[in-house]
Parts: structure tokens; sequence; C-alpha cells
């Protein structure tokens, strides 16, 4: 009989849960530091209400500031790139279509399927059965059915998979393009996904099946495509391909962190099974299907989430650069220097959060209005994370089902690492 393990086999990276020990005492150092990194001037926000301005200053007075290889991986016409009333508009079409309702409804039914099927194959392995690479599977599927109408298990979903396992690489690597290196063959990779994705194009515009707006592609095709200008086809795959980036290992780190606490706290999930079932007989007696909402619904399930979103800390800051002398509670921010908004720090500090270190859901009871400056897992200001529904809704449906249909195999997880002291 399998067993289940939430982290990874050697194949995929370990759950970035890790104590920031320095970055959540920096306030010993005082909160915003200055120091250099590879002789670049850098400025080190580990202060809530210093992070604050800089989020909603972006564009103005602070710009997305990323390291070379992550430019050229997401390319020059990427989101990250983008400026002004430009980058408004684009924020604004993905922001609105990550978060309709049709897409959301479908997400569901899509996920329940993918979910069931995976439950049926768990049981009858033999295998260790590791769960950030099997939600990882799940995630990235339901992600190319968002954006591109890709069936899972399909030529071209396992080719897309193929060939971005090998883009992935060249996020964080020496910003060499030469052949052999890493982001040569990452940059190929996202060539060969692009003359797919221009296909498809093709096809859609032909046939006029992107009128329907379904997917991702039909969206920007009908936003954005010129018959008698291939640079917005290009534009186009660009926008589809890096969507999968951010897209594509947080949801799943989280899905994961959130079973290891679980397991780890039993309390917790004492009570958030309970949360689980009482919805499923709800929906059972009343001989209803379940709808996305149902599960954004279940108030314990929301804070164990947003606790888990404290404490994993998936983007751990965001990098910006001054684009004039800026003064923020009497920090000068200088024009030209970068500053790295730290938001593990703001998560993990005593000042913000009582026992900063201790998974405690109940500390979100009550909490309607979540404080925009001290929980910040989605970035905020005009950059605020366009997927958040989406990824919410995601997270919750997978723990509902996970906890009420997977329940009886919870005693075949296994962990690692165990609980740390
Ligand atoms: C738990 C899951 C996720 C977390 C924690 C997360 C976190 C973030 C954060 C912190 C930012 C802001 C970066 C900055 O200010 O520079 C961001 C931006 C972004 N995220 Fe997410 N994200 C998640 C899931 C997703 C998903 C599922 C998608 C799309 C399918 C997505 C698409 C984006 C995009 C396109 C941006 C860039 C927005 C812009 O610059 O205007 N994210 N995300």
């Amino acid at each position: 009989m399998a067993t289940l393990a939430p982290s990874y086999d050697s194949t995929s990276r370990p759950p970035s849960f890790y104590r920031p020990w320095f970055l959540a005492n920096s306030s010993r150092f005082g909160k915003v530091f200055r120091t250099h990194i590879l002789g670049k001037p850098i400025i080190i926000s580990t202060d809530a209400e210093v992070n604050k301005v800089v989020l909603q200053n972006a564009d103005r007075a602070f710009v997305p500031s990323y390291p070379k290889s992550v430019i050229e991986v997401m390319g020059r016409t990427s989101i990250l790139q983008m400026r002004g009333d430009y980058h408004k508009r684009v924020h604004g079409i993905v922001s609105k279509f990550l978060k309709s309702t049709p897409l959301l409804e479908r997400v569901q039914d899509d996920m329940l399927k993918a979910m069931n099927l995976a439950f049926s194959t768990w049981k009858h392995s033999n295998k260790k059965i590791y769960i950030q690479d099997e939600t990882n599977k799940i995630t990235f599927e339901l992600l190319l059915q968002i954006l591109l109408g890709t069936d899972p298990g399909s030529q071209e979903t396992d080719f897309l998979t193929k060939e971005f396992m090998e883009l992935i690489k060249g996020i964080i690597c020496i910003p060499v393009i030469f052949p052999g290196t890493t982001l040569y063959k990452s940059l190929k990779a996202k060539e060969r996904m692009a003359n797919l994705i221009t296909e498809m194009i093709r096809d859609k515009v032909e046939s006029g099946a992107y009128k329907a707006l379904q997917y991702f592609i039909d969206v920007l095709i009908d936003e954005f495509y010129d018959a008698k200008d291939q640079a917005t086809s290009d534009l186009i795959c660009n926008m589809i391909i890096e969507m999968m980036i951010p897209g594509s290992d947080s949801v799943p780190m989280i899905m994961t962190l959130a079973i290891k606490h679980l397991g780890d706290y039993p309390d917790t999930l004492k009570q958030i099974l309970e949360e689980n079932m009482e919805l499923k007989r709800r929906k059972e007696e009343a001989g209803e299907s379940y709808e996305w909402s149902d599960y954004l619904s279940l108030s314990f399930t929301q804070n164990v989430i947003n606790e888990t979103l404290r404490m994993a800390n998936i983007v751990n800051s965001v990098w910006r650069k001054a684009e004039k002398d800026v003064e923020i509670k009497g920090h000068l921010i200088p024009e030209g220097w970068s500053i790295a908004a730290s938001f593990s720090s703001v998560h993990f500090d005593e000042e913000n959060y009582e026992n900063p270190f201790e998974f405690s859901p109940s500390r979100w009871d009550n909490k309607g209005g979540i404080n925009q400056s001290t929980f910040t897992p989605f970035g905020g200001g005009q950059r605020l994370c366009p997927g958040y529904v989406l990824a919410k809704v995601e997270i919750s449906i997978f723990l509902h089902h996970f906890l009420t249909s997977f329940r009886d195999n919870l005693k075949r997880l296994s962990w690692w690492p165990s609980k740390r002291n």
C-alpha cells in the first residue's frame, strides 16, 4: 500500500519552509539597512510600512528590478517589464480573466476530475506518494487547461510540460547565452513552446474559436491579435508562457505545506476535518453539487491557508529600483538604488505576530479585513498578484477533497521532515 509524503523526491525542490532567522531578527540591525550585493548598493526593508509604500508606488517612484536571467526568460515584453497605463491595462485583463466566475466554475470541475483520478491511482499504488510532485502535476495540467484549453494527458500537454521543465531552469542561473549554457537551453525550450502556441493561435484565428473567450489564449487574441503584425502573435505567446512561471510552483507548494502542517498539528487537523466533513454532509443531504464559492466559505480552512501563506513565503521579497530619490519614514532611498521589500521578515516579526514561528490558524479568527501591510503573500498595489483568487480556490478545493474523500488514508501519511522543534 502506498504511503504519502509531503515533500519531494530527488527530482523536485523541497518545500520552502525555513526560518529566515536573519531577516526575522533583522530589527536588531535596524529595520531598513543598507548593504552591497556583488558591488551593487541595496537597501533591505523589513519594515511593514516601508514595504507598503514601496508596493504602492510601483511604477511611479520604484520600478521592478529582476536578475538578467529572469528578464531573458520572461521576455522583453513581459508584464514585469510593462509600465504605466499599458501595465494597468494588461494587469486588468489578466486579473479579470483569472477571477471570472465561468473560469472558477470550470476549475472546480477539472480539479475534481484530476483529484479523483489521482486518488484512485494512489490507492492502488505500492510506492511512496510525494504530495508536492502530485500537486505539481495536477496544478500544472490545470494551468495549461486554463491558458490554452489543452487536455491533461494530451500530446500538447506532455510536450509543454517537458519543455517547461527545461525553461524554468533558466530563471535563476548564470546569465550567459551560449550553446550549452543553462540559459541558452532554457531559451531554446521557450522557442519550441512558442512554435506550438503560434500554431494554436493560427488555428483559433482561422476557425474563429477564440470568440468563445473560454481560455486565456482566446482573451489575448481578442484583445491584441492583428493578422498584419507578427509582433502581436509573439506578444500573446510570450504572455501565455510567462504566466506559467508564477502560476506553476507556488500553488502546489502551499498545498504541500498545508498538508504537512496538518500532520504536525493534530488539533488543527481535527478542526479542519470537522468543518470540511460538515460541508460534505450538507451537500450530500441536499443532493447538491459543489460551487467554487462553497470552498471559500469554510472559515477555518481559510485560516489554515492564510497561516500557511504567512509562514511559507513563496515570494519572500520583491525587488524594486528607485527612479528618483525617495524618503520613507526618514529613510532615504537614493535614485538608482535597489530596494528589497522583505515579506518573510514582516511575516515572522514578533511586533506583527505573537509567537511568529508557531503555526496557529486561529490567529486569523475574525480578521475579516486582513492587514494590508503586515500580510502580503500576494504583494500589493498595482502589481498585486492577479492569480490570488484562483490560487486560493485551487488550494481550498484540494484541501476539501483530500481531507474528506481521502480521509481514511490520512493514517498512511509519512512526513518528512517531521515536526521541527
Ligand atoms: C500561492 C500562490 C501565489 C503566490 C504566493 C503569488 C505571489 C505573487 C506575488 C507576491 C506577486 C507580486 C510580485 C511583485 O510585486 O513584483 C505576484 C505577481 C504575479 N503573479 Fe502571483 N502568486 C501566486 C499564484 C499565481 C498564479 C496561480 C498566477 C497565474 C496563473 C499568478 C500570476 C502572477 C502574475 C502574472 C504576476 C505579475 C503581476 C504584475 O507584475 O502586474 N500568480 N504573485
